[in-house]
């Protein structure tokens, strides 16, 4: 399907996650070149110039929206199986200085199929290693997303607090303050584009409070508000973290981006797992968003976000998978499925309904990525951004509700996703990229990562 095409949906359920929560049990989608130009019960008029899909049995949605990753992660899965974050980063660290363009292409290509793979058609890529030798690692990850058909945030991350400065990362992965600035406003100058439309946007995004300094924080702010463009980092993921901003900066983490300028509008926060009232409270009231990444969080044993509060006080949440170090699936349909459950672990059975969830896979992250009046939701006038779940089959077939059958069960296959206009998936296979080759080249890429002993596998406690 290209672009320009008039194309027609039919005889779907139809979950629109628009302002109102409108649904309607069978209708139709048309769209036209990268829009949608209805929505509406029923069957529409035949128009013999379309192409037509019998969509029956299918759900539609908006397109997935992704709001944190780190898609060079795909090249060290299954490492540190037993680790904490920062126990984690220790021994990921190093094999993270071997990142180069080639490898990332091969990554960022993977991660995105399978964001694809379940739904997923908005992706924000949190990049933060840039190594001395690596050459143009962000283009890579730019040349990705043009291969597989995603819409990129790219977040230009950056580190310049070694452990010589008190910092987790090793000097080798850190770049100099004033390089990582430069080398920010040239991602921003080559890649953003502030169209409606846009294919690529990018972001700016040091890396954690225990690997970048407050100079980095406050200068990456101001380049971020004058060039216009959003605002990511990572913040208050581990009780550690919170301990060590409480005895470094004597400021919870939320008080100190606060001090640093950073939280707004235009911020947007990974995790955000470790929060008090007070701070989900100022987090709503100064529109600063959260990237909820249910399975990662599980993953290290970070804990559960306070996700039900965080709705209460209309604080804008979406979903991430985090990079796949840290959740090997990289699938996006089933952090709907993993938000649900931990937030009824947390609270309660009342704490997030199947609905929510599917809220925060698409409006809330549109939002997070202030991009609402854009996508993340069905209606007129927006971006052709669509996922058409199968949900007539072994796994889903008798649930007679077609969003719970999708938030409950297993991530439905995917008959067709489309963005801007343009099939992405077709028949829970890719179209834009060969699997197989994506596969191969992931493979060959990964094997150079392959930790030289059974790093982090813990034998004593498997064999027990
Ligand atoms: N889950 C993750 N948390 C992080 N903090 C940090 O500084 N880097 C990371 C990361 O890669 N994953």
């Amino acid at each position: 399907m290209t672009a320009t095409a008039r194309v027609v949906l039919t005889g779907a359920a139809i979950a629109t996650v628009d302002a109102a929560g409108t649904e309607y049990d069978e209708g139709h989608v048309i769209v036209e070149g990268d829009r949608v130009v209805a929505v509406a019960p029923g069957e529409p008029e035949f128009d013999p110039s379309a192409r037509t899909v019998d969509a029956s049995g299918c759900l539609i949605t908006p397109g997935l929206v992704n709001t944190h990753h780190h898609l060079y992660q795909w090249l060290t899965r299954g490492r540190a199986q037993q680790s904490p974050l920062f126990d984690w980063l220790t021994e990921l660290y190093p094999a993270w200085t071997a990142l180069d363009e080639e490898n990332t292409l091969a990554a960022a290509t993977a991660g995105l199929a399978q964001l694809a793979l379940s739904g997923c058609t908005t992706a924000a890529d949190h990049h933060y290693v840039f190594p001395r030798h690596g050459g143009d690692v962000a283009g890579s990850v730019v040349a990705a997303a043009d291969r597989v058909g995603t819409r990129l945030h790219l977040v230009r991350g950056s580190m310049d607090r070694g452990r010589a400065h008190g910092g987790l990362p090793p000097e080798s992965l850190v770049e100099d303050t004033d390089e990582a600035l430069a080398g920010t406003e040239a991602a921003i100058d080559r890649f953003h584009d502030p169209a409606p439309n846009a294919a690529v946007r990018v972001a700016v995004g040091p890396c954690s409070p225990f690997s970048v300094s407050d100079r980095l924080m406050r200068e990456s702010a101001s380049l971020a508000r004058r060039r216009g463009v959003r605002l990511h980092t990572h913040l208050a993921e581990t009780t550690e973290e919170h301990h060590r901003c409480l005895a470094e900066f004597a400021r919870t983490p939320v008080e100190y981006a606060d001090e640093l300028g950073w939280l707004g509008p235009d911020v947007w926060l990974a995790h955000g797992v470790h929060l008090s009232p007070a701070a989900v409270a100022r987090l709503a009231a100064t529109g600063t968003g959260v990237a909820h990444c249910p399975s990662s969080n599980a993953r290290l044993a970070a804990g559960t976000a306070p996700v039900r509060d965080l709705l209460a006080a209309d604080a804008s949440v979406g979903l991430g998978v985090d990079g796949a170090a840290s959740n090997e699936h990289g699938g996006l349909g089933d952090e709907i499925r993993q938000a649900m459950l931990v937030a009824r672990l947390r609270d309660g059975a009342q704490a997030l309904t199947a609905r929510e969830a599917l809220w925060l896979a698409t409006a809330g992250g549109a939002r997070c990525l202030g991009r609402q009046h854009e996508l993340g939701s069905v209606e007129v006038g927006k971006l052709a951004d669509l996922a058409v779940w199968r949900v007539d089959g072994i796994g889903h077939a008798g649930i007679a509700d077609p969003v719970a059958a999708l938030a409950f069960g297993a991530s439905p296959p995917l008959e067709l996703l489309i963005q801007g206009g343009r099939t992405l998936v077709e028949a829970g296979e890719l179209t834009t990229v060969p699997a197989g080759e994506v596969a191969r080249d992931l493979a060959a890429a990964s094997a150079a990562f392959a930790p030289t002993s059974a790093t982090g596998t813990a034998p004593k406690e498997v064999l027990r």
